[in-house]
């Protein structure tokens, strides 16, 4: 008997779906009533690869008001009605996925949950606070908020905050750690050879690491790396509670912004990060507050439907 057999027949009957963003996979399930208990033996049961369907995570769409997070943020935002209750493969609770956001909202409209065509904008509840998603023809447009330096005394001058050490990388890297409503840290290598020697099957040790860990992210330029005012990088990530994925949407916006300050090409608003597994764009948006937006965008499918028994 499987070491999840037991977690799975207390799902059985549950219907599912099976998603990606570039790569980036999810079991989805749908959860209208807010009845289904995700425990973390469960969604490591569900997200085993060979136990169990498989995925990076497990994403649980529930209405906002039968969860206390969910129920904070309808005060301010009436309009937010669905929630993503993102789970990391090993059971643990992340506030933000942005390859999930576009993957969920996917889910919502294929499942009929909501309404949404192409051009409208659906407003939807995380841990990370609301988030406002527009449909495109092919694929699907989060504002994520706004980015911020994990310490910003130590990254100050947008330098480093820490060191990064791997299997792979031939010397500790200097790296700068940001906030992208989770927790990363992005580290420069010098080449896409660089980047291809890496070996994540072993977690990278950051130090100092950001309290409750970190997504840590490797980026090589294109060269050159800004052409026709649209930057350009490739990144491997590790992230936290999974392991390596094939693409990462708060990291590709973490390597963006890391990027972009280190070059000092503040200018350069518009990038396309490659990642294993696809394409994602990224862009800031100045707001009237202040604040910098970073706005992630790419595709979602949804690639099969099942029931656990
Ligand atoms: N793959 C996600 C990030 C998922 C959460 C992450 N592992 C964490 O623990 O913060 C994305 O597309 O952003």
């Amino acid at each position: 008997m499987s070491k999840h057999r037991a977690a799975l027949d207390a799902l059985s009957g549950l219907t599912f779906a099976k998603g990606h963003g570039t790569g980036n996979d999810f079991v989805l399930i749908a959860d209208p009533d807010g009845t289904v208990a995700l425990e973390a033996e469960k969604v490591a049961a569900l997200a085993d690869r060979h136990h169990g369907i498989g995925g990076d995570g497990v994403i649980r769409a529930v209405p906002s008001k039968h969860l206390a997070e969910g129920q904070a943020l309808l005060a301010e935002h009436p309009d937010a009605e669905w929630f993503m209750d993102y789970r990391n493969a090993d059971g643990s609770v992340s506030e933000m996925c942005g390859n999930g956001v576009r993957v969920f909202v996917h889910f919502l409209v294929s499942e009929q949950l909501v309404p949404l065509e192409p051009g409208q904008t659906l407003a939807i509840g995380t841990r990370a606070g609301v988030k406002h998603v527009t449909r495109l023809d092919h694929g699907y447009a989060i504002d994520m908020g706004p980015w911020s330096y994990i310490d910003p005394e130590l990254a100050q001058e947008a330098a480093s905050d820490s060191v990064v050490e791997a299997a792979g990388l031939q010397d500790p890297r200097p790296a700068l750690s940001i906030s992208m409503g989770n927790p990363h840290t992005v580290v420069p290598v010098q080449s896409f050879e660089d980047l291809a020697e890496l070996d994540l099957t072993r977690a990278p040790h950051v130090e100092p690491a950001p309290e409750g860990g970190t997504n840590v992210e490797f980026v090589a330029a294109f060269e050159p790396m800004i052409r026709d005012g649209v930057g350009r990088v490739k990144m491997r990530v590790h992230e936290r509670g999974v392991g390596e994925t094939r693409s990462c949407g708060t990291g590709a916006c973490a390597a963006a912004t890391a990027m972009r300050a280190w070059a000092g090409t503040e200018g350069c608003d518009s990038w396309l990060v490659e990642v294993p597994g696809g394409l994602l764009a990224v862009d800031f948006l100045a707001h009237a507050d202040g604040t910098e937006h970073v706005v992630l965008a790419g595709p979602a499918e949804l690639v099969f439907r099942g029931t656990l028994g």
